[in-house]
C-alpha cells in the first residue's frame, strides 16, 4: 500500500514537473490575434460581474487596456477598491513601458475602471445596482455575468435560494432582465455568460431547485452552470432582431479563488499547489474566451453559441432542451419577482 502510494504521489509529481516545464518553454498566454488593439474598445462600457478577483479581474484588466469604461458589479467594495487600484497600476506601469499612446481615456488610450457594489446573493442589491446604473450609465455595450461560488456549504441567499443556484444563475438573471432596455438602447451589444464544463453533470430538478430536500455541492454547482447555459439560449431566441447578442462559454480549468470552500489537507496543500500551478490556466488564460466574446469583431451577430478556448463547440443535449429552457425562464421570472 505504501508503496502504491509513494509510486502515485511520484508519478503526480513527476507529471506535475513535466508540464511546469513544457509551461516555460511553451508559448505564455498570447495576447488574442485581432482584438488586441489599444482602442478597440474606446468609447464602450462594460459591466463584469465579480471583477474584484480571478477571471474577472483578469478580463477587466484587458479590456481596460483595449480602451472601455469598465465597471467592476461586486459585492465587497473594500475588496473591489484595492483590485481597482492594482489595474490601475499595472496599466500605468504598463503605459509608461508598454506600446501605444500611454495610459488614459482617449482614442488609442486605456479606458477607465469603476467599482459599483452589487451583491447577487441579494435582489434588493440587484434592484439597488441596476436602478443606480439606469440612473448613471447612458450606455451599456458588453454585460458579462462573471461572477459564480463553487461547491460552498449549504447556505441560502437573502431571498431563500440555495446559495450556488441563487448567485450563480437567479442574481444573474435578474440583472440581465433588468438591464435589457439599457443594453437593447445601445446596440449592438452583448452579453457574455461565464459557465463551465462541470454543466455535464447537472439536472435542473424543478421539484427542488432550492435543494431542500437534499444537498450534494457539487450537483448544484452544476446544476447552476447548465442553468447558465438554458438561460443563454432562452434569451438569446427572445432577443432576435434585436441586434442584442448573448453567448456562453467555460474557461476551462484556472488558478483562481473560486476553490476556496473546498477543504485541502495541510499536507496536500503543497502538491495541490504545485498540480494546480502546472495544470490549471492562468487567470489571464483562462478569461481569453470572455475577452474574445466581449470584444472581437469576428463574432459580431453571432447569438446563443457556446465555446472554449475562442472556439465554437458543441453541448450536451440536455443543454440544448428549449423546453426545459423555457421552463427555466418561466420559474425563474416567477422566483425573483419579475412575474408575480
Ligand atoms: N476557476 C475555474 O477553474 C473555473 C471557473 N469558472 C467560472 O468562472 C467564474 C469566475 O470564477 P473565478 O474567477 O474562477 O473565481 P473567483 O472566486 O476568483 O471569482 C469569483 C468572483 O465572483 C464574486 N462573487 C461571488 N459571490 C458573489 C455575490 N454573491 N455577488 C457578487 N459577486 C460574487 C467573487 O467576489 P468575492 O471576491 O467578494 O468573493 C469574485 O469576484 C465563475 O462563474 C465560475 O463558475 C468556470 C469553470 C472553471
Ligand atoms: C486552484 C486550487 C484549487 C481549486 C481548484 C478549483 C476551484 C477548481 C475548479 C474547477 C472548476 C470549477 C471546473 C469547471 O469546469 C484547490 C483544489 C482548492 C487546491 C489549490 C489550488
Amino acid at each position: 500500500m505504501a508503496v502504491a502510494t509513494a509510486v502515485a504521489l511520484l508519478a503526480a509529481l513527476g507529471g506535475a514537473l513535466w508540464l511546469a516545464a513544457r509551461r516555460f518553454v511553451g508559448p505564455r498566454a498570447q495576447r488574442l490575434h485581432g482584438s488586441g488593439d489599444a482602442g478597440l474598445m474606446h468609447g464602450k462600457t462594460v459591466l463584469i460581474t465579480g471583477a474584484n478577483s480571478g477571471l474577472g479581474r483578469a478580463t477587466a484588466a484587458e479590456l481596460l487596456r483595449l480602451g472601455a469604461r469598465v465597471i467592476m458589479g461586486c459585492r465587497d467594495r473594500a475588496r473591489a477598491e484595492e483590485a481597482a487600484g492594482q489595474l490601475r497600476r499595472e496599466l500605468s506601469q504598463a503605459g509608461e513601458s508598454g506600446p501605444g499612446p500611454g495610459p488614459g481615456p482617449g482614442p488609442g488610450g486605456a479606458g477607465e475602471l469603476v467599482v459599483k457594489e452589487l451583491d447577487l446573493a441579494s435582489l434588493r442589491s440587484v434592484r439597488a445596482f441596476c436602478q443606480e446604473m439606469l440612473q448613471e450609465e447612458p450606455r451599456l455595450d458588453v454585460l458579462i455575468n462573471n461572477a459564480g461560488i463553487f461547491q460552498c456549504p449549504y447556505m441560502k441567499t437573502e431571498d431563500g435560494f440555495e446559495m450556488q443556484f441563487g448567485v450563480n444563475h437567479l442574481g444573474h438573471f435578474l440583472l440581465t432582465n433588468l438591464l435589457l432596455g439599457l443594453l437593447k438602447n445601445s446596440a449592438p451589444s452583448r452579453i457574455v455568460v461565464v459557465s463551465s464544463k462541470l454543466y455535464k453533470y447537472g439536472e435542473i430538478n424543478f421539484e427542488d431547485l432550492n435543494s431542500e430536500q437534499s444537498y450534494n455541492k457539487s450537483s448544484c454547482y452544476s446544476r447552476s452552470k447548465l442553468a447558465n447555459i438554458l438561460f443563454t439560449r432562452e434569451l438569446a431566441r427572445r432577443l432576435e432582431g434585436t441586434n442584442v447578442t448573448v453567448n456562453v462559454l467555460h474557461p476551462g480549468i484556472v488558478r483562481t479563488n473560486l476553490g476556496r470552500h473546498i477543504h485541502v489537507p495541510l499536507l496536500a496543500k503543497p502538491l495541490f499547489d504545485l498540480v494546480s500551478w502546472a495544470f490549471f490556466k492562468t487567470p489571464l488564460e483562462g478569461a481569453q474566451t470572455s475577452i474574445y466574446l466581449a470584444s472581437s469583431p469576428e463574432v459580431e451577430g453571432v447569438s446563443g453559441r457556446y465555446f472554449g478556448d475562442c472556439k465554437e463547440e458543441e453541448l450536451l443535449p440536455k443543454a440544448m432542451d428549449d423546453s426545459v429552457a423555457r421552463k427555466l425562464w418561466d420559474i425563474s421570472e416567477v422566483m425573483v419577482g419579475i412575474l408575480k
